[in-house]
């Protein structure tokens, strides 16, 4: 299953409303909380989101990077916020404020910087709904793909799959038509797109040419997710997280 969730942070915010009717065939949007503290950038906040939650008819995904999103995140949690994202980098504690999110009606997410290991998710993975795995560092669009961040994608879906648990993976920052079959054949379901989205005059004609990458890369065999498999363990950094 292929996801594709346009990132706003890369659409016209004077025209706001017109870009988002520009993705309307995308399976999600994703708007990029920043605080100019966490991360080296600003955007929005609440009073956005809550705007964006009443011009659009598409799940909303929440990605806050910010500091405290203990107090914070579950503000978030409002109608048509389909999942809110915190970063395990800045929570305190991450099993609560997840739990929080979840009764509150909201899918929890965390999210993992490139130098964060995953070993503290993969402990706990049952409470979360989400895992976003950054293939850039956060804070800016336009930034080339991780691709050395995918044993970390294959750990994730390897563990949610031994506990049988409904988890998705989400990657986020230089996902294109070339870097998303990597991610998907590495266990990720849910793709994250700024620039390869709005970087183009028709949004979306990039939604359908990023899903139609995800599919053809397992229909036509180019991908060999075993090989890749075999690949990384060869590597020897199967076991181990570190970046
Ligand atoms: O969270 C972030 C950046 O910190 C993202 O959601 C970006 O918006 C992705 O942009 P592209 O790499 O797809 O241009
Ligand atoms: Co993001």
């Amino acid at each position: 299953m292929v996801r594709i969730h346009p990132s706003i942070l890369s659409a016209d915010f004077v025209n706001l409303e017109r870009d988002l009717e520009k993705i309307a065939s995308a399976d999600g949007v994703h708007v990029d909380v920043m605080d100019a503290h966490f991360v080296p950038n600003l955007t929005f906040g609440l009073p956005m989101v809550q705007r964006i939650a009443e011009v659009t008819s598409l799940p909303i995904d929440v990605h806050l990077m910010i500091d405290d999103p203990d107090t914070w995140a579950p503000q978030y949690a409002i109608d048509r916020v389909d999942s809110v994202t915190f970063h395990a980098e800045a929570t305190r504690d991450a099993v609560s404020l997840a739990r929080e999110l979840r009764a509150r009606g909201t899918r929890a997410s965390i999210a993992v910087k490139p130098g964060t290991l995953v070993d503290d998710v993969l402990e706990h993975l049952a409470e979360f709904d989400m895992v976003l795995v950054m293939t850039v560092e956060p804070g800016f669009g336009g930034q080339s793909f991780m691709g050395e961040m995918m044993p970390k994608v294959e750990a994730l879906r390897g563990r949610a799959e031994e506990l049988g648990i409904e988890l998705a993976l989400q990657v986020d920052g230089g996902i294109t038509a070339d870097t998303l079959p990597i991610a998907a054949a590495s266990g990720a379901d849910v793709f994250v797109a700024g620039s390869a989205v709005y970087g183009h005059s028709s949004p979306a004609e990039r939604i359908t040419a990023l899903r139609d990458a995800g599919k053809g890369a397992f229909d036509t065999g180019r991908i060999d997710l075993r090989a890749i498999h075999r690949g990384i363990a060869g590597t020897g950094t199967a076991g181990s997280l570190e970046t």
